[in-house]
């Protein structure tokens, strides 16, 4: 099986819109699952800590306006009691925003864990990983969506968390403010700027989100460029491909950057129109104070009186102003927010889709596979049954020609079967289906036998190591070692790392336990692979053992020894391989011709 790479995908441009909004409802539902939610508790918090940090702020907008009065009556000792209600307030106002900083950081960890669990739980179901990225070519990058764009998406929500949630308090107060002062010319012209800011930013965001996913999008397929080399350093150094792959990582980088220069441009407007937004706000404060003062009505205020309400004033319809400012400022955010939430929301859509497929059958699970049993199947089929299948019919995804047409066949414990057959004959898709991991196109397939490490395990033609010690390797995918067996299961492990040929890699882990740094599939040999394997194998012992060319790196003649101790253990086999020597260790031949074309032999004992 091939690592499929990210391809082009197709689908709407992504915008502001209703879609944007049940999308981001979603995945609110998944931060706050309830009111007493760790979230939400902290998002209490959050509140209570801006609305104090508020008042604060309040009260030390009004210092300068306090100042101009005292220094203006030249007052000594109102002077000196100011200049100490100003330090305690700053050092208030201080350690409430840091407070509220923290909070907002604690804010993202917890919904970033909220929402990566959340999509691991609907990704690690049953076999919806493989799926997506094997057989699915609608959503791009998984792994890039679950964890670079819910870290992006969390820390840019938090970050506009605490301005979120204290707007609508300070927009109400300091409108009445503004009220007072001003009577309805300054609220009515500050609204007015607002929504003209509103519509203009609006404009120039729409293509802007649509540009950002697309970058995402390509940010993805760079970074799997790299980590394809990674993976395939080896065979790319024997092809001597750094020059052919040096164009074409640079060639993904190009078409990267070219999209973040066009987003550049499109934020560049966005940008002009929030900078401009900023700067003309602080001119219309002292435009909107302007008037009363010219119109006569604080014509009876001595000038020290009116410079102190001319900052007080100044610093209500300035604040106002902020406010909308802030709101426009999150606009940006908001854009980014907007290209993250389609990406999580359609992964999320399409986890949920394929996880409520897998409910109606079509990617079953393991604890589904009971349900697969036809009526009657286990009760008319004797125990020692692991497969029945009848007149089934095997397409590759995306294809309707049949790899294999009205196969019937029945595997029983000690009747092994050895499938073989040409390239491309469908060897692999017919495992596949035993495995669950393609449904047949036709007929039925029922699994009598349990899955799972001690009933059918499969191994794959490319071995699966997980990072982790020798011991992890060996009793994967088991988490701990067998409840039984107690300190004898060293002795067990050694014991199948001999009969495997591998007692040599203790002694280089240092031990079964040694963590290692090293990436299992640079350090081992591809026989050395399939050896490990077979440790693996004979350690779980299951009843039934699935093998896809499991020992094509090896000779002969360790290929019939690691056969035999398996037969020893009592294993029935379901080998795909090409080698004739392997006939004596099964008792039927699947020859699977082309065309669909199958043939079935029992192998006469010697
Ligand atoms: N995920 C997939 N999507 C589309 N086609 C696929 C997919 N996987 C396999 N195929 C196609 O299905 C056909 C059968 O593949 P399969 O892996 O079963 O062959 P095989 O008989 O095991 O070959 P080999 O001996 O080379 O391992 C091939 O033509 C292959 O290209």
């Amino acid at each position: 099986m091939a690592i499929r790479g990210p391809g082009p995908r197709p689908g709407g441009r992504p915008r502001l819109d209703l879609q944007f909004l049940q999308r981001f409802l979603q995945i609110q539902k998944v931060l706050f699952p309830s009111w007493s939610s760790q979230s939400a508790l902290m998002f209490l918090t959050l509140l209570c800590v801006a609305l104090l940090e508020q008042l604060v702020i309040y009260q030390v907008g009004l210092i300068p306006s306090q100042y101009f009065g005292v220094l203006g009556n030249k007052d000594l000792n109102g002077f000196k009691t100011l200049t100490f209600l100003s330090v305690v307030l700053i050092v208030l106002q201080s350690m409430l925003k840091s407070f509220d900083q923290f909070t907002c950081n604690l804010l993202y960890v917890s919904w970033r864990k909220d929402l990566t669990e959340h999509l691991h739980r609907l990704y690690f179901r049953g076999r919806v990983y493989y799926t997506l990225n094997v057989l699915r070519d609608d959503v791009d990058n998984p792994d890039q969506r679950i964890s670079q764009d819910v870290e992006r998406f969390c820390r840019q929500l938090s970050s506009m968390a605490s301005k979120l949630i204290i707007s609508p308090f300070t927009l109400v107060y300091y409108t009445y403010q503004c009220f007072r002062s001003t009577s309805w010319l300054g609220p009515v012209s500050i609204f007015g700027y607002f929504i003209l800011g509103t519509v203009v930013n609006r404009v120039v965001m729409g293509p802007i989100v649509a540009k950002l996913v697309q970058q995402e999008k390509l940010e993805g397929d760079f970074r799997f460029k790299h980590m394809q080399i990674r993976v395939n350093a080896e065979p790319a150094a024997f092809f001597r491909a750094g020059h052919v792959e040096h164009m074409r990582t640079d060639r993904r980088l190009q078409r990267l950057l070219k999209t973040q220069r066009e987003l550049m441009s499109k934020e560049l407007w966005l940008y002009i129109g929030i900078n401009m937004f900023d700067y003309l706000g602080s001119i219309l404060s002292y435009i909107v104070i302007a008037i009363p003062i010219f119109s006569g009505i604080y014509g009876d205020l001595s000038p020290t009186e009116l410079s102190s309400l001319v900052s007080k004033n100044a610093f209500v319809c300035m604040y106002l102003i902020n406010c909308f400012s802030q709101l426009i400022d999150l606009c940006t955010t908001l854009s980014d927010v907007a290209g993250y939430t389609h990406r999580i929301g359609e992964l999320q859509e399409t986890l949920l889709d394929m996880t409520l497929k897998s409910q109606d059958g079509e990617f079953l699970d393991e604890s589904q596979w009971d349900l697969a049993r036809g009526p009657g199947g286990p009760a008319t089929e004797p125990a020692d049954t692991a497969f029945l299948l009848e007149r089934v019919c095997i397409c590759a995804p995306s294809s309707h020609k049949p790899l294999i047409k009205d196969l019937s066949l029945k595997i029983s414990e000690g009747q092994s079967l050895l499938i073989t057959g040409n390239t491309g004959t469908g060897k692999t898709s017919l495992l596949r289906v035993l495995g669950g991991l393609w449904a047949s196109a036709r007929g039925s397939v029922q699994m009598l036998a349990d899955f799972g490490p001690h009933g059918v395990l499969f191994l794959p033609q490319k071995p699966f190591f997980t990072d982790g010690t020798l011991r992890e390797q060996v009793i994967y995918p088991l988490k701990e070692i067998y409840p039984d067996s107690g300190s004898t299961d060293d002795e067990r492990i050694m014991r199948f790392l001999e009969l495997a040929g591998l007692s040599s890699l203790v002694a280089r882990t240092e031990g079964l336990d040694q963590q290692v740094d090293w990436n299992w599939y640079d350090v081992l040999s591809p026989g050395e692979m399939q050896r490990l394997s077979f440790a693996r194998l004979f350690y779980l012992q299951p009843k039934y053992a699935v093998l896809d060319e499991a020992t094509s790196a090896l000779t002969e003649e360790v290929e019939s020894e690691l056969y035999r101790v398996g037969q020893q253990l009592g294993m029935t086999f379901i080998s795909v391989g090409h080698r004739r020597s392997l006939e004596k260790f099964h008792s039927l031949v699947l020859r699977l011709c082309g065309d669909g074309r199958w043939e079935l032999t029992r192998i006469k004992v010697e």
